[in-house]
């Protein structure tokens, strides 16, 4: 199967810390258009008080994580996200963490306030239309094929079990939307490579990628391209 043909250079984000991403970095001056306020009206995201409750929220949503050996496949060492949601407190960190992770890496430049959350089939669903409320962003699914109505723009992908094809409703994104494409996990990177492929094949401007949880050792990054990734957390199983 053809992966899509998107770029294959690094994306411009780094990522120090082998276990959990934490603050170590300044964080931004200026916030996004919806910014997160803390109590002294200050945005949360620029406080030392914000960025240490950020890497706090991290190590608890780290330790939420499950871990099963061989699943789907023999071989694979499956993450799963699933618990995350299970405990309203953790969702309600979870929003917060990706939130306050938005604020830090795009700050107040508003060539990166998105227009359309971009969720990924199935786990995107999960959180995107939560977030893309929280951010003032409209909402859209890419679907594995055969799922919506109506005509679809479509593209093959390989991820780390096995190859698929994803599609999105023509119409779904307006020429020169910013989109930003959000997952639970990047693995090899074959899935959010794919949804940028269709983002494009309906004018939009993708303007990055925003992940919970990053598996490094996959280089999935080297997919995306010259496109700003965000990632929550990382684990180096
Ligand atoms: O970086 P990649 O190698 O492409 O892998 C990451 C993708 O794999 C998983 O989805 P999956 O295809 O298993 O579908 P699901 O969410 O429906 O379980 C995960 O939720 C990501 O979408
Ligand atoms: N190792 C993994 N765990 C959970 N979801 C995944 N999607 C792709 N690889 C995965």
């Amino acid at each position: 199967m053809t992966p899509p043909a998107d770029a294959a250079q690094p994306a411009a984000s780094t990522i120090t810390n082998p276990t959990v991403l934490t603050s170590s970095t300044e964080l931004a001056s200026t916030t996004t258009t919806a910014p997160v306020q803390d109590a002294s009206g200050g945005d949360s995201a620029t406080t030392a008080a914000g960025s240490s409750e950020l890497a706090s929220i991290k190590t608890k949503l780290l330790a939420s994580l499950g871990h099963f050996a061989d699943f789907p496949i023999p071989g694979i060492k499956f993450i799963d996200i699933l618990p995350l949601f299970r405990d309203p407190a953790v969702h309600v960190d979870l929003l917060r963490a990706l939130e306050l992770q938005i604020q830090k890496e795009f700050g107040a430049d508003s060539a990166h306030k998105p227009d359309i959350i971009v969720g990924l089939d199935a786990r995107g669903f999960l959180f995107g239309p939560s977030l893309a409320l929280r951010l003032d962003a409209g909402f859209v699914p890419v679907r594995k094929k055969g799922k919506m109505p109506g005509p679809c723009v479509t593209a093959a992908y390989e991820k780390e079990y096995g190859t698929d094809y994803f599609q999105m409703q023509e119409g779904a994104i307006k020429p020169g939307q910013k989109v930003l494409v959000v997952d639970d996990i990047i693995a090899t990177g074959g899935s959010a490579a794919a949804a940028a492929s269709l983002v494009k094949q309906l004018g939009g401007e993708l303007i990055g990628y925003l992940f919970i949880l990053e598996i490094p050792f996959l280089n999935g990054r080297s997919k995306l391209g010259d496109v700003k990734m965000v990632t929550l957390l990382e684990t180096d199983e």
